[in-house]
């Protein structure tokens, strides 16, 4: 028998849901290589109140199918992280579960779409299966523990060290993606400066929404580079994004974000760049927070 997080039996036949929010890295700050290749990063790293909604349902075998405006091209088969997540935290038992992915946000972007999937089906599964999360979960890949997460966090190591940080003030973002693939190897191995500085020691809190941007303003994406010079188009980006109080590429790229002080100028922006660019990625959305 299954449980349920609270050790109340779950109702096996019961459906139920996680949303899969995306992640953004208000920054991205480069400071070293392993040896095995991986970058050591330190990152401000906060979920956006947009993302794909993950549903289960009792079921004899393990299936998913994908639907939604972002769902041309997401695999349903065994490369899909929803299922490696699911068959890890199977462990070879045989568990069946009937998953259904709605995409809204597009992959390999830069935002986590696919790692916040292979989160929320961790945390949807260990649910509805009644078994525990892995301690481990990095080996799903570098974002999927920072996705197990809702509130601010400082990202560090290769992302498997994160510290929870005290709320945000109130801010609105605007993410754009243009479409452009900016592969997370190739950008990571064409950055040319692999040691730079990390964020100040300690993250203040911020009295506002101005002290906020005031600190961000003052760090970095070292990524950003590298992937503007595969991608050009994603300058058009921040270009675009350029009455935000501070616009800046996420992760590895293309997606790019702008923060606001209101849902009003969130949303204006929001139109006027969808109006601008139909093709490309548009979505306006709070930070979250714990
Ligand atoms: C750029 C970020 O999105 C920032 O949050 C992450 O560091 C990347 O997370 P991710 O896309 O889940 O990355 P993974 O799928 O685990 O790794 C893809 C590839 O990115 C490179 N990679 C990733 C993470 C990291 N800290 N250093 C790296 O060099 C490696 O070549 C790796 O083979
Ligand atoms: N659940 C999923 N959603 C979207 N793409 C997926 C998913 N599972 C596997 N993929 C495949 O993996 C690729 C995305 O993997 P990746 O880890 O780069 O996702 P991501 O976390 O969205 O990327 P990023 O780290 O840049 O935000 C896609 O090109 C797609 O083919």
């Amino acid at each position: 028998m299954s449980f349920s997080k609270d050790g109340a039996p779950a109702d096996p036949g019961a459906a139920a849901s996680r949303m899969a929010w995306a992640k953004v890295n208000l920054t991205l700050h480069c400071t070293g290589q392993r040896a095995d290749g991986y970058h050591l990063l330190d990152s401000l790293v906060v979920r956006a109140g947009v993302g794909d909604r993950l549903d289960v349902a009792a079921a004899d075998d393990l299936t998913l199918t994908v639907s939604g405006p972002r769902a041309e091209g997401v695999p349903t088969d065994a490369r899909n992280l929803v299922l490696r997540a699911a068959e890890v935290l199977d462990a070879g038992a045989g568990r069946g579960a009937a998953l259904h992915l709605e995409k809204h946000l597009p992959a390999a972007a830069g935002i986590g779409g696919g790692s916040a999937d292979a989160a929320a089906a961790l945390d949807l599964l260990a649910a509805h299966w009644g078994v525990p999360l892995p301690t481990e979960t990095a080996q799903f890949g570098a974002d999927v523990p920072v996705c197990l997460t809702r509130g601010p966090q400082r990202m560090q190591g290769v992302g498997e060290i994160l510290t929870p940080l005290s709320a945000l003030p109130p801010c609105h973002m605007v993410l754009v993606n243009p479409g452009v693939d900016v592969p997370t190897p190739a950008v990571f191995s064409a950055l040319s400066d692999k040691n730079q500085p990390p964020m100040p020691e300690v993250i203040p809190s911020f009295a506002g929404f101005s002290e906020l941007i005031d600190f961000l303003s003052a760090q970095r994406n070292d990524l950003a580079a590298p992937a503007i010079a595969r991608g050009p188009v994603i300058g058009g980006c921040l270009e675009a994004l350029s009455d935000a109080a501070l616009a800046r590429m996420s992760g590895s790229g293309a997606t790019c974000f702008g923060l606001y002080a209101t849902v009003a100028q969130a949303e204006a922006a929001a139109h006027r760049i969808a109006s601008a660019a139909p093709r490309w990625w548009v979505a306006a959305a709070p930070i979250l927070a714990a």
